[in-house]
């Protein structure tokens, strides 16, 4: 079993994995006359292969029981997968990096707080949605298509919060 205690989300530490998209971090300009601030770009996102287009969903997640344990990691080939917290949920990200397996020095897990969200980008191995403390509601964008977009590595994994 893989132990892991989950650091403080930040860009930084998660540019192998993909974006933080995070309005604290990033670039903005007025448009609208003023009244409104674009917080532009934040995320790249990539659909890839047959038909593919992208998607935005809504997911409300049940929170999940701290320690976490996992027994597998997924990955996206074709396409990112970006969630946005709706009320300023706190959620654990597991992320290892693109690849046909998984070495487990390299699994990080990492706590959101509230105001950031991610986009992991094609290929970024990851846990599935895991919102803490309460119901929570997230804005995803992934890619829709043909052909399969969902491998799953099987990982015994233990995250802790402190
Ligand atoms: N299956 C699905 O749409 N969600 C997962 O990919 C996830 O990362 O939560
Ligand atoms: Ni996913």
């Amino acid at each position: 079993m893989l132990e892991l205690k989950a650091e403080p989300l930040t860009a930084e530490a998660f540019a192998p994995f993909g974006d933080v998209i995070d309005t604290r971090i990033a670039e903005s300009f007025p448009i609208n006359a003023g009244r409104t601030r674009r917080y532009h770009d934040l995320a790249k996102v990539e659909t890839l292969g047959e038909e593919a287009r992208a998607l935005i969903s809504i997911f409300v997640s049940q929170p999940v029981e701290v320690p976490l344990t996992l027994d597998f990691l997924e990955r996206h080939p074709q396409g990112s997968q970006a969630f946005m917290p709706l009320h300023e949920e706190r959620f654990l990200v597991v992320v290892a990096p693109p690849g046909d397996t998984i070495d487990p020095a390299e699994v990080r897990a990492f706590v959101t707080d509230g105001r950031q969200g991610v986009n992991y980008r094609a290929g970024t191995w990851h846990a599935i949605q895991s919102v803490l403390e309460r119901e929570g509601e997230f804005l995803v964008v992934d890619r829709g298509g043909a052909g399969n977009n969902c491998d799953e590595h099987p990982l015994a994994i233990r995250v802790t919060l402190d």
